[in-house]
């Protein structure tokens, strides 16, 4: 087993992406602690993880709530920290900026960037003292393009690619790597969270098309292990992974 000894903290592991990755880290030997809004989900997570010998901990918490995630950092570290971190929640209530759904915008600012700086913020100064550790940020394929509807959250997620990198930069020093995972459509509850009705109908046709195979959220989970298993020399700056059938 490739993560033997390690514990991974994964930010979103009720659903999609979070889920699978979780699965997957902890049949490769990882300890978690996993975090989200829904408990019950995670407790779900959590006695399916258990029964494989790995050792579990849940946090519910909202990544928005800065407060709240200082008190999930600071049980971080009284269990001794974690090695990895997988700052993965996220939400996508797209719609056209003419709309002016402000709470929307804020929502996607909130969860999608001061989320990934509250969990980074967290973890990356005991990471810096044991001179060891590697943060995982998922931002996606609009960290790098722009479609309509999308403005608010292609904003969010550019943020965390450029946090990702100057954070990489960084981090060089502590011995702390940072990988950036750039998704393009992949087939989660995702599109759930889009409010405005026209767009959330329009993004699941695309999305669940039958000419649209999108990626299963553990393709995902498989380039994160791949980033996060690389010899100490390594550093898995981004991967951007879209379905064969996504161009942009
Ligand atoms: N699906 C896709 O096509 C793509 C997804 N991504 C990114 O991947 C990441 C994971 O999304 P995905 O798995 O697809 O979607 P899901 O909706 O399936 O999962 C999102 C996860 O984030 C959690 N979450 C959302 N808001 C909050 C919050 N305020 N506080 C705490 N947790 C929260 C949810 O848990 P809960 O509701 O229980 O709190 C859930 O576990 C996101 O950052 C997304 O932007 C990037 C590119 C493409
Ligand atoms: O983050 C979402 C990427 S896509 O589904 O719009 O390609």
């Amino acid at each position: 087993m490739k993560l033997s000894g390690k514990t991974a903290w994964i930010t979103g592991a009720s659903s999609g992406i979070g889920r699978a990755t979780a699965r997957l880290l902890a049949a490769e030997g990882a300890d978690l602690v996993i975090s989200a809004r829904r408990e019950e989900r995670l407790q779900q997570l959590a006695d399916e993880i258990g029964k494989q010998g790995r050792k579990v901990t849940i946090a519910t918490v909202d990544v928005s709530d800065r407060q709240g995630m200082q008190t999930v950092a600071e049980m971080i570290a009284s269990l001794g920290g974690v090695d990895i971190l997988i700052n993965n929640a996220g939400t996508m209530p797209i719609s056209p900026i003419i709309n002016g759904r402000v709470d929307e915008w804020e929502q996607m600012i909130d969860t999608n960037i001061k989320g990934v700086l509250y969990a980074i913020n967290g973890v990356y100064p005991g990471m810096a003292e044991r001179k060891q550790g590697h943060i995982v940020n998922i931002s996606s394929v609009a960290a790098r393009l722009t479609y309509p509807s999308a403005g608010v959250y292609a904003g969010t997620k550019h943020a965390v690619r450029a946090i990702s990198d100057t954070l990489r930069k960084e981090a060089i020093r502590y011995g702390v790597r940072v990988t950036d995972i750039q998704p393009g459509s992949v087939d989660t509850e995702l599109p759930d969270s889009i409010v405005h009705e026209k767009i959330r109908a329009a993004v699941k046709g695309n999305m669940y098309g039958e000419d649209m195979l999108n990626l299963k959220p553990e393709d995902i989970a498989n380039a994160i292990l791949y980033a996060i298993t690389q010899p100490a020399h390594v550093d898995v700056s981004e991967l951007l992974i879209r379905p064969l059938v996504q161009e942009n």
